[in-house]
């Protein structure tokens, strides 16, 4: 097994994970995650059930904290640094639980997210574009959206302003094949304007269509990390990481 042999090709990572260890209560999750995220592109966190790849996004943003090793972003040290410093010095993070507030309108919600002022005008023409039912119900209670509009809604959220990485976590968990597209195409523009991310998918087809590069993780490490189409293009690569190739799923 290949052990990142694509890692010091990587010029001037957006972030660094170092060997980072995370704990919850008496579990030891995080057993030294090396990853790194290059500026530009989608970076896919791949692997098993249950192996570590929200924990790894959490333990970015701050959720968990890693007792050891470091994460660098953008060059500075945010191992220690309190969740809302993370977020405000440009990390958007969109969680698997989606992270919406119910019992505000859609417009509130997207007031809240944008952290650094009022929203530009501009920015959510485009996201009304990439998601129209955001604009139908721009004025009602979240809580009572659907479960594609919710996904839809906490996508925009991390959207809305310009941020330096975005973390998403299981985008396409649970929807529908027509609104999996939807979400696609919107994170291809988001990509397309040059934007860096972090994701974790276990759809193949979007995992395949929007990566880059992919870190394979198992038992709280990274194993295997390299070009997305290299994974893609190798079932026996696969069957050897996760134990099940991907277009099996
Ligand atoms: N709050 C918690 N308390 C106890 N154990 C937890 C908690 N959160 C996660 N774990 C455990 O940590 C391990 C890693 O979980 P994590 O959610 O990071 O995995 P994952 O790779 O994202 O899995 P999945 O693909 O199923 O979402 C799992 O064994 C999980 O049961």
């Amino acid at each position: 097994m290949s052990d990142l042999p694509h890692t010091e090709t990587i010029g001037d990572p957006i972030l660094r994970i170092e060997g980072i260890y995370t704990n919850i209560a008496q579990y030891h999750i995080l057993q030294g995650v090396d990853l790194n995220v290059p500026r530009g592109g989608v970076t896919m966190l791949l692997g098993r059930n249950g192996v570590g790849k929200t924990t790894t996004l959490r333990s970015v943003i701050g959720h968990w904290r890693a007792h050891r090793g470091r994460i660098l972003f953008d060059g500075d040290d945010i191992t220690r640094i309190p969740t809302a410093n993370i977020a405000r010095s440009g990390l958007g993070f969109v969680p698997e639980d989606m992270g919406i507030f119910a019992d505000l309108t859609v417009e509130e919600n997207m007031v809240l997210a944008a952290v650094s002022g009022p929203i530009d005008p501009a920015r959510l023409d485009w996201i009304f574009q990439a998601f129209p039912p955001l604009k139908t119900f721009w004025t009602s209670e979240a809580g009572n959206l659907s479960g594609g509009q919710k996904q839809m809604l906490s996508i925009a959220r991390a959207m809305i302003e310009e941020r330096k990485l975005y973390l998403i976590d299981e985008p396409t968990k649970g929807l529908a094949p027509a609104i999996i597209s939807t979400m696609a195409r919107a994170l291809k523009d988001l990509k397309d304007q040059g934007a860096s991310i972090l994701m974790v998918e276990q759809n193949f087809a979007v995992a395949k269509a929007l990566g880059d590069t992919a870190n394979v993780m198992d038992d709280g490490r990274v194993i295997w990390s390299g070009e997305m189409a290299e994974l893609a293009g190798d079932p026996t690569l696969q069957e050897q990481l996760m134990g099940l190739s991907m277009e099996a799923k």
